[in-house]
C-alpha cells in the first residue's frame, strides 16, 4: 500500500523534495538533460518589450531553455517592423510539426472585442488546439488567458465599468500547488484589462483550480490538475514602467483612463513607481519551468499525448 501523505502536510513538501532530488540526480548521471522547447506567441503589439520581459523571466533559472517566436500570419502587426518579424519569428505553418515542453500565449490589447472579432482568433483557436497535442504546459497570459478559459471551457468574458488597471495585493490558496511554491502568503501583481471572466462560470468549470487570488482583482492564477493548461489573469512580467507607458499612451489618445492604483508612491503620476511584484514574477515563471515543465514533460518530445479536458 503506498504511503499516502495529504498534500497539506509539511512531510509532503520535504518527501516531494527528496524525490524531486533523486530524479534531478538520475537524469544528470543519465545526461537525460536537453534544452526545454518554449514556444512564445507573441500578440502583443509592443512585441520587443514583451519578448525582453519573458525571456529575462525563463532566462532566470539553472535550466537550458532553447525560445521560438511564434506570430500569427492573420494578422497584419503595425507596432513592430517586417523585418524584425522576418527575421526572430516563425509562423504557425513552419512549427505545428513540432512538440515543445512549454508554450507561452501573451496577452493583447482586445478585451473589449468579442474573441471572434479578433482578426487572429481562427488561428489562435487552432493553436490552442496544438497545445492539447504537441504541448506539455501552456501558459496563457492575460487576454490570452481569456481566451484560452474561453475556448477550452466556454468561460465567459465580461466588459468592467472601469480598466482593471494598477498593482493589486493577491493571496494563495492553494499554497501545496507547486505553481506557487516560495510565493508569499500576500503578494503583487499588475493588472491592466478592461473585461474579467465569469467567476461564476470559473466556480462552475471542475477542471479548473483556483490558486491565487485578489479581494479587487478577483481570480489571478488558475490550472487543471496536471499542469497542462495554466491562467494567468494579469502581467506578472511586465516591467517597472510598463504601466506608466499604457497610462501616458491612453492619455495622450484621450482615453478615459484612471491612475493606475497602488503603482504610483500616493498616486503621483510623477513619482517613479513602486516595483512591488518582479519576485513572484520569477518565482511563478522558474516554478512553471522547473515543476511542471521540465518535472513532468518527455524526455523525447514525441511521446508527448494528448489530454482530454475532462482529465484536466
Ligand atoms: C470600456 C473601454 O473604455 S474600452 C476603451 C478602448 N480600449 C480597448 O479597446 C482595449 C485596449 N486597446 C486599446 O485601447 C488600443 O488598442 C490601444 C490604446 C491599446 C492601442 O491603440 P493603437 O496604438 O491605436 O493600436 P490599435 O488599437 O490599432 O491596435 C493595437 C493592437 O491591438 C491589436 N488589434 C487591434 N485591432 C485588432 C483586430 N481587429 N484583431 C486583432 N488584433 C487587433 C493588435 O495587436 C494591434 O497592434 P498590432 O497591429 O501592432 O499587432
Ligand atoms: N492591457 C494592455 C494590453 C495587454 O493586456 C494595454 O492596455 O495595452
Amino acid at each position: 500500500m503506498p504511503l499516502i501523505i495529504p498534500k497539506t502536510l509539511p512531510a509532503y513538501d520535504a518527501l516531494y523534495e527528496e524525490n524531486v532530488f533523486v530524479m534531478h540526480r538520475e537524469r544528470a548521471a543519465s545526461q537525460h538533460i536537453r534544452p526545454l522547447e518554449i514556444l512564445i506567441l507573441n500578440l502583443m503589439p509592443t512585441k520587443i518589450a514583451t519578448e525582453t520581459q519573458i525571456a529575462r523571466l525563463l532566462a532566470n533559472t539553472p535550466l537550458q531553455v532553447h525560445m521560438t517566436l511564434l506570430q500569427t500570419v492573420s494578422h497584419e502587426a503595425t507596432h513592430v517592423s517586417a523585418a524584425h518579424l522576418e527575421a526572430f519569428y516563425k509562423t504557425f505553418d513552419e512549427v505545428k510539426h513540432n512538440r515543445y515542453d512549454g508554450m507561452i500565449i501573451t496577452g493583447a490589447p482586445v478585451e473589449t472585442m468579442d474573441f471572434e472579432q479578433v482578426d487572429y482568433w481562427p488561428e489562435l483557436c487552432e493553436i490552442m488546439d496544438f497545445s492539447e497535442t504537441n504541448v506539455y504546459s501552456t501558459l496563457h497570459v492575460c487576454w490570452g488567458a481569456q481566451a484560452g478559459l474561453y475556448y477550452h471551457y466556454g468561460i465567459r468574458k465580461e466588459l468592467l465599468p472601469a480598466k482593471m488597471f494598477g498593482v493589486f495585493e493577491h493571496r494563495v490558496i492553494r499554497p501545496s500547488n507547486p505553481l506557487v511554491r516560495g510565493f508569499d502568503e500576500v503578494f503583487y501583481a499588475p493588472h491592466s484589462r478592461h473585461t474579467a471572466m465569469s467567476r461564476e462560470d470559473i466556480d462552475h468549470c471542475s477542471a479548473l483550480r483556483i490558486l491565487a487570488e485578489s479581494d479587487e482583482a478577483g481570480p489571478f492564477l488558475m490550472s487543471t490538475e496536471n499542469g497542462r493548461q495554466i491562467f494567468v489573469i494579469g502581467h506578472p512580467e511586465y516591467d517597472k514602467y510598463t504601466l506608466d507607458a499604457e497610462y501616458k499612451r491612453d492619455v495622450a489618445k484621450g482615453l478615459p483612463i484612471a491612475v493606475p492604483k497602488n503603482y504610483y508612491p500616493n498616486d503621483d503620476p510623477s513619482q517613479p513607481p513602486l516595483f512591488r511584484w518582479r519576485a513572484h514574477a520569477h518565482l511563478l515563471y522558474e516554478n512553471w519551468l522547473n515543476y511542471y515543465v521540465y518535472q513532468n514533460t518527455p524526455y523525447d518530445l514525441g511521446e508527448m499525448q494528448r489530454v482530454k479536458h475532462s482529465e484536466g
